[in-house]
């Protein structure tokens, strides 16, 4: 085996607070590899966004590190890019505009022309093109999530991070971008680290769930293995007696095993 494409070495993270450090991770170790698409889940509060943000760069560990094909991460760039629940488009441009920013800030020196082209092609990807002109006020959130997404690959990055992006959704659309979502990464063979609370999601999208263990100084408790042949067909894979294991052995994780005090979902 070669070294690792993403890998978690040892991550403790401590943040200052008025009360004295608070340990959020604790030794949280874990290799990606290549194109795959990992799903993260845990109860709320446990460190899924700190975890990922430190893969994103914009934050650092306390102890230990973060490596991307070897090189230690310590800053955002454009080789990772987030997407969040709430879309962060800006409200004042359009669906265009917004993505044709981001290509713009990442690749200056290419030609208008090939800018542009870039735009099209992944407004199009996420099936926006005929919307290409409505600013976020007059587009759906589905719609706004997809602008995120077209956003975020049109810049090519090797690793794209998605922060519970269908968390607003309604079901049916929801389904929707997953298929989209599943669609999208079979082409361009980006790998995927996304936070979910949804356990079936996890199950039709991801390679690998990682479940965590509660705050404070939470671990990675174990890592599930999924595997449904691709490409997965959601029906199918529902019928799958295996199906109901693996979604059992997640619930019980989260529900019985590392049970939350508060937890009201
Ligand atoms: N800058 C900070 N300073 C102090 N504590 C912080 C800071 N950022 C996050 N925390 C705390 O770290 C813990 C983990 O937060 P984080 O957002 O990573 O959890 P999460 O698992 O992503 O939660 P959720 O599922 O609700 O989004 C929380 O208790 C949070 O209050």
């Amino acid at each position: 085996m070669g070294e690792p494409f993403l890998l978690i070495e040892d991550v403790s993270k401590i943040y200052p607070t008025p009360d004295g450090p608070y340990t959020v991770l604790d030794g949280v170790n874990l290799t990606v590899q290549e194109s795959e698409f990992i799903c993260l889940i845990g109860h709320s509060g446990c460190g899924k966004s700190t975890l990922l943000n430190m893969v994103a760069g914009f934050s650092r560990p306390t102890y230990g590190e973060v490596q991307l094909q070897g090189k230690r991460i310590l800053e955002p760039g454009p080789d990772r890019m987030m997407v969040f629940q709430g879309y962060a488009l800006l409200p004042w441009l359009s669906a265009y505009e917004n993505v044709y920013l981001a290509v713009d800030s990442v690749y200056p020196r290419k030609s208008q022309a090939d800018k542009k082209a870039i735009v099209r092609e992944h407004l199009d990807m996420v099936g926006l093109s005929d919307a290409a002109d409505k600013k976020p006020g007059q587009l759906s959130g589905g719609m706004k999530q997809r602008v995120a997404i077209a956003r975020a690959l049109s810049i090519r990055p090797e690793i794209l991070i998605l922060d519970e992006p269908f968390g607003a959704l309604d079901a049916i659309t929801k389904e929707e971008l997953q298929e989209e979502l599943l669609k999208i990464w079979r082409e361009h063979r980006v790998t995927v680290l996304m936070i979910t609370h949804d356990i079936d999601e996890a199950l039709f999208l991801a390679d690998k769930l990682v479940m965590m263990t509660n705050g404070p100084a939470a671990k990675i408790g174990e890592v599930m293995e999924i595997p449904f042949p691709r490409p997965r067909n959601r029906a199918r894979i529902m019928e799958d007696p295996q199906y109901y294991e693996l979604r059992n052995y997640a619930l019980d994780f989260l529900f019985r095993r590392y049970a939350h005090d508060d937890a009201a979902d």
